[in-house]
This record gives C-alpha cells, sequence and structure tokens, in this order.
C-alpha cells in the first residue's frame, strides 16, 4: 500500500510539473529519488543550527555541504534540461497541443514578474518537496487509521459507494460534493498526524505576547501543530481516531481546513500557509474514496489490528517508520 500510494502522489505532481510522459521517459523515478535525497538532508542533522558560528568557517561549510552541492547538481541536470526543451517548443509554437503543465506556466509568466532561471528551478523543487510526500503520508495514514477500526472503513465505504451511480468504474470528481464523512476522515487523519507537525519555520517581524510571553521581533518561531491538533482543551478522546467529530452538528463540524481559529493547524494558517491546500485535498478526496469504492481492504493473514505498528519517523515531516502492508479484495 505504501509503495502505491507514493508513486501515485510522484507521478501525480510530475505529471502537473513537467508534462504528460514524465512517467514514459522514466522522469518520474529520477524525481523521486532527488525528492527523497532533499527530504532527508532538510529533515536532518544541521551543526550549523546548533553552533551558527562554525557555518561562518569555509572548511566546515564545504564538508557539511558537499552531499547538497551533489544532489543540486543533479536537480540542475534535470530541471535545466526540461526547461530548455519546454522553452524551444513555445519559441517554435509547439506546445500548442501540449497541457500547460507547471513549467510552461512559469516561463510564461517569467518577464512578467522578472523571474531569474534559479527562481523557476526553486519553484519547481519546492512542488516536488511540498506536494509528494504530505499528501502520500496522509493518505498512507488514513488506510492505516480506517483498517486498525474496520467499522469506520466500512461506514466510510457505504458512503462512497451511495454516492456513486451504479455501474460507474471509478469514483469522478462530480461524485465527491456528498461525501461529508470522506472529508471528516481526511481532517481527522490530518489532526492526529499532520505530516508537517511543526510547520515551517516562521520569522517575526514586529515584537509581540503570545499567552504571556514576549516574542521579540527578528525570533526564529516554531509552531507546535502536532501539540494542538492533540490539545485535550480543544478536542476530547483528543488520541482517538473519531472522524465523526468534524460532521456538522458535533463539536468541531465546522473546523474547516483553512481554519480562522488555531486548534487545527495541519496546514499552518495566514499568508504562509499551505497554497496546496486545495490540490492536496482535491488528490487525497480522489485516492481514498477510489480505493473505498474498488476494494475491500484485510491486513495480512494472521495479522490484527492491534499488531499494526504506529511507530513514526521525525524529519520535516513525519513519516510511518513501517510500510503498511493491506491485502485488496475486489468489491
Ligand atoms: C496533505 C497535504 C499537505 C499538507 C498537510 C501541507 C502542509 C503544509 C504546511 C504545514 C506548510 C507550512 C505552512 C506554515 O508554515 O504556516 C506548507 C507549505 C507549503 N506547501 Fe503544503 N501541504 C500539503 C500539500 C501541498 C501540495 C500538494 C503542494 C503543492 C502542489 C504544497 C505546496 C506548499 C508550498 C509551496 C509551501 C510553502 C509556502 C510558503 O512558504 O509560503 N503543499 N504546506
Amino acid at each position: 500500500m505504501s509503495e502505491l500510494l507514493h508513486s501515485f502522489v510522484n507521478n501525480l505532481v510530475c505529471r502537473a510539473v513537467s508534462g504528460k510522459f514524465s512517467m514514459e521517459e522514466g522522469r518520474n523515478r529520477l524525481f523521486r529519488e532527488l525528492t527523497d535525497i532533499n527530504a532527508g538532508l532538510l529533515g536532518g542533522f544541521h551543526i550549523q543550527d546548533y553552533f551558527p558560528s562554525l557555518g561562518r568557517i569555509e572548511l566546515v561549510r564545504k564538508v557539511a555541504c558537499a552531499k547538497t552541492r551533489r544532489v543540486r547538481k543533479r536537480w540542475d541536470d534535470l530541471l535545466d534540461k526540461l526547461i530548455d526543451d519546454h522553452a524551444a517548443r513555445m519559441a517554435t509554437h509547439q506546445d500548442e497541443d501540449d497541457d500547460k503543465d507547471f513549467i510552461y506556466v512559469l516561463l510564461s509568466l517569467q518577464k512578467e514578474y522578472g523571474l531569474t532561471r534559479d527562481h523557476i528551478k526553486a519553484i519547481l523543487i519546492d512542488m516536488f518537496e511540498a506536494g509528494t510526500d504530505t499528501s502520500y503520508m496522509t493518505l498512507e495514514f488514513a488506510m492505516t487509521e480506517l483498517i486498525r477500526k474496520p467499522h469506520l472503513m466500512k461506514k466510510l465505504q457505504e458512503e462512497v459507494r451511495r454516492n456513486v451511480p451504479a455501474g460507474q468504474e471509478m469514483v469522478t470528481e462530480d461524485n465527491l460534493p456528498g461525501m461529508t464523512y470522506l472529508k471528516a476522515v481526511i481532517k481527522e487523519t490530518l489532526r492526529l498526524h499532520p505530516p508537517v507537525p511543526l510547520l515551517l519555520p516562521h520569522y517575526s517581524l514586529d515584537a509581540c505576547e503570545v499567552a504571556g510571553y514576549t516574542i521579540p521581533a527578528n525570533t526564529r518561531v516554531v509552531v507546535n501543530a502536532w501539540a494542538l491538533g492533540r490539545h485535550s482543551g480543544y478536542w476530547e478522546r483528543e488520541n482517538e481516531f473519531v472522524p465523526e467529530r468534524f460532521l456538522s452538528g458535533d463539536v468541531a463540524g465546522g473546523v474547516d481546513l483553512k481554519p480562522n481559529e488555531f486548534q487545527f493547524l495541519a496546514f499552518g494558517s495566514g499568508r504562509r500557509m499551505c497554497p496546496g491546500v486545495h490540490s492536496a485535498s482535491a488528490t487525497i478526496e480522489a485516492m481514498l474514496s477510489n480505493l473505498m469504492y474498488r476494494f475491500d481492504w484485510q491486513l495480512p493473514a494472521g495479522m490484527k489490528a492491534e499488531d499494526v505498528d504506529m511507530t513514526e519517523v521525525f524529519g520535516i515531516t513525519v513519516s510511518r517508520k513501517e510500510k503498511l502492508l493491506l491485502v485488496p479484495q475486489a468489491a
């Protein structure tokens, strides 16, 4: 299951960014390898974070950044070729029948916004880094929670199957609006397992006071969204997977993925909140609903719900330590 979900999200982002031939050319595998290396580097140990003055010593910088430089070269080679190919097609008007992938969009805005090639490459890498693991982990945690609570999976399957006209092969976007329990399951997954539990580091522009503490201007601020999502002051049965809490009429019924209150911050909040929130919701809803529609799921023979290992691995994102193994049966 883990492998399938990871490939699905990686291929989707790859196609949106670089076009429909991404899989045929094997680019999806290369993007995945580079994204994995980046994730390891971003979430890893950096001596300059603990001893900033060491970062000013050239030799330390050279040693600490050696791997980063190597991976940067590989990103450069890949992205330069893609950008050159797209630019050439645009210059000769061969792009007219192509899907307008993200590289085309950025190139068409390049002059208007004064984007350099490095800006474009950085935005493209951001898309992979921010868009792949987060959606994949949410899907994987949702399936993990559902397999541990089969009565909730059954409830979700009933909702999905009720909303799809008989004989239809797959769930389509048109079927999704009626699936309120599906949305509640996704929110509850994000509450318990926010893929970016400390958001991204923020920086205070002005001094301010929070809960009696003064935060001076120019301070790096880290927000613990994981702890807020499990705070007993905001949530009943805070460590339990209870999607019903997000149904209208229940306590958190009105809590949105773009919340005005700060107890649910899986996508952050304010002007630096995740710009991918709608894309992520669409991706996760489409995949999860189809998994529920087409298959009945079981744990491998001899395994019980309480045997599912819930250990997490910490990095900039938090993932499951063990791969999720499930057995599908056609519904
Ligand atoms: C379940 C899926 C996702 C989750 C939980 C998630 C969560 C987050 C969080 C917590 C942040 C930092 C917000 C802050 O510090 O206040 C963020 C930033 C960002 N996300 Fe997402 N994200 C998801 C999917 C996506 C997708 C699919 C894309 C793009 C296709 C994306 C693009 C970005 C970008 C570009 C940023 C940086 C924004 C900035 O620095 O201004 N994310 N995301």
